[in-house]
Parts: structure tokens; C-alpha cells; sequence
């Protein structure tokens, strides 16, 4: 039998200290080498695992694996759009968010485990103006968050709750014009996925594979609003708050006065636009779950 080309991509920089030597050496003892012929790769820097998962694609790999979180899963899934080759992840981060959407384990051995028994899936990539996303993308205090976050050095959940905390009494609401109507948000968010990352559903209903992209609206809330949307949002009941609006549908507008400040898969990105088009690539992207 012919064994099946896979690229392991690590972002060395994700999930702590050595984690990825630990992963590096039970992909070495415990995948299927009657089945899989492995490469492990590194990223040397932001966005390199894109250019890697490319030339993995021109090469006729059949499996490019993303090790790291929902940002090295958005560069390699980014390349394999509408390609043969699938996309299999081991999650390092701290969110999550693909691997957690498609059932992946979050334990490394457990992941390698599931790539031994291979089942692919064939999922929908949602867009905002060009940028390919796979869970959420969005605008207002997240993607706020998102932006300080990513010029602290400390990583993982707590420090995500400690930004939010802190930035939550500055904010001020966002301005913005959705389907042709004025609004003032906390928060404006686009979900291919139902979650952030994390079991944070914030677009609950949204199905990765229906076609459909779901947006959720949620509007400013009080301190004490806040604490019982925290709940809200991750026992999956978002929707039953009168502070949130949700919408389907396969495209959809939103302009601001400023140029957009978005997140895509929680990667932060001030755009030169003030309108955004968020759009739907269907059945689109090959996973292994
Ligand atoms: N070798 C590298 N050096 C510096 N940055 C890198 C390197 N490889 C990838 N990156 C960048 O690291 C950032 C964070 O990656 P990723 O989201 O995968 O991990 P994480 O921060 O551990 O996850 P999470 O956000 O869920 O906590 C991404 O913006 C990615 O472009």
C-alpha cells in the first residue's frame, strides 16, 4: 500500500515552553507508519505557515496538520482551500476553537490517535472582504481585545479574561451601519463555527458545513449584563439575552466611520476600509476529524 504523505507544521511558539517537543516525539512514536510517511516543519515566523502548507499542496502532500492554535490553523487552512489536501490539527492554544468545532481531542496523544482511524469531513470557509476565516470574525470589543492582547506577552485564558476585565470599562460603543440600519454595539460577530474558541458560543446555531454564515449582535451591556452574558455565552443560551440580535444568511454588510478594526479566527488586523463584506465558500475545505 502507497503511505500517505503528512505534514506536521509546529508553531513552535504556541501552547508553552517545549510543548511542541513533547508533541514532536509522540507523533514519532505513536502515528501509523504503515499508513503515513511524516515531515515535521517549523514556523520561523508570523504567516510562514501559510507559505509552508502551500508548498506542502504543490507537492501533492495529502495531510498538512497544524500544530498551534487558531492562528496557525487560519494560515494552514487558508492554503488548502479548494484543494485535495485535508487539514488536521493539534490544538496548542489556548481558544481552540476549530479543533474544538470538529470534535478534534484536546490531548495531543488523542489527537495523533484519531489521525491513525483517518475520517475527513468537508467543511464551509467564511470570508471577511478577502481574508479567509473558519470559526468567527468580527468587529467592536473582541476584536478590541483581541488587538491588546496581542501586544502583551503573557498567552493563554487568563491573561484574556484579565484584558477583557481591564478593557471593559474603557470601551466605548461602536458606531456602525448594518443592513442599512444605524447601530451603536458592544460587538458584532460572524460565525462559520458556533464558538470563539474556548466553548464560547457566541453564534450558538451556526453549523460549519449548512452554507449559512450567522451573525450575532450583541449591544453594550451594564457591568452587571455583562457578568450574565459571560454565562450566557458559554452554557451555549447567548441568543436568550435581549441584549443580543442574531441573523443567517450568506453575505452580509457592515460599514463604520473609521477604518475597520476586525478579528478573524481572534487575530487582530486594523484593515485600510471602513466597509467590510463577509461572504461564504461552501463545502470548500477537506478536515480530518
Ligand atoms: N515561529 C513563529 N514566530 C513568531 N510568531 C509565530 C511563529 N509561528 C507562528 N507565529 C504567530 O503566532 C501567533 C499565535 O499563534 P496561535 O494562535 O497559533 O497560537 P496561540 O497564541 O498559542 O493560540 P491562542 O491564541 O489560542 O492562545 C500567530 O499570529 C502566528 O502567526
Amino acid at each position: 500500500m502507497n503511505k500517505q504523505a503528512i505534514w506536521f507544521i509546529v508553531n513552535p511558539i504556541s501552547g508553552g515552553k517545549n510543548a511542541h517537543q513533547t508533541i514532536v516525539k509522540l507523533i514519532d512514536n505513536q502515528l501509523d507508519k504503515k499508513i503515513y510517511q511524516p515531515v515535521v516543519r517549523y514556523t520561523e515566523y508570523a504567516g510562514h505557515a501559510t507559505k509552508i502548507a502551500a508548498e506542502g499542496v504543490e507537492n501533492g502532500v495529502e495531510i498538512i496538520v497544524a500544530i498551534g492554535g487558531d492562528g496557525t490553523v487560519n494560515e494552514v487552512g487558508k492554503a488548502l482551500i479548494h484543494t485535495k489536501t485535508s487539514l488536521g490539527i493539534i490544538p496548542t492554544g489556548s481558544g481552540n476553537g476549530l479543533a474544538r468545532e470538529l470534535g478534534i481531542p484536546m490531548k495531543a496523544a488523542d489527537a495523533i490517535a484519531s489521525l491513525n482511524t483517518p475520517i475527513t469531513k468537508i467543511i464551509d470557509v467564511c470570508k471577511v472582504n478577502d481574508i479567509p476565516f473558519f470559526c468567527t470574525a468580527g468587529v467592536g470589543f473582541d476584536a478590541h481585545c483581541a488587538e491588546v492582547f496581542s501586544r502583551k506577552k503573557g498567552r493563554g485564558m487568563l491573561n484574556y479574561v484579565k484584558v477583557g476585565f481591564n478593557e471593559f470599562w474603557k470601551y466605548k460603543p461602536l458606531r456602525c451601519v448594518f443592513a442599512a440600519e444605524n447601530y451603536e454595539v458592544f460587538s458584532v460577530t460572524f460565525g462559520n463555527a458556533s464558538q470563539f474558541g474556548n466553548n464560547a458560543y457566541i453564534t450558538p446555531t451556526a453549523k460549519i458545513d449548512d452554507g449559512l454564515i450567522d451573525c450575532t449582535i450583541v449591544h453594550q451591556p451594564s457591568a452587571f449584563q455583562a457578568m450574565d452574558l459571560i454565562s450566557k455565552l458559554f452554557n451555549g443560551n447567548i441568543l436568550s439575552s435581549n441584549l443580543t440580535e442574531n441573523y443567517q444568511g450568506t453575505k452580509f454588510k457592515l460599514s463604520c466611520e473609521d477604518n475597520f478594526l476586525i478579528h478573524y479566527d481572534g487575530e487582530p488586523m486594523r484593515l485600510s476600509t471602513n466597509e467590510l463584506t463577509i461572504s461564504i465558500l461552501e463545502k470548500c475545505l477537506k478536515v480530518m476529524i
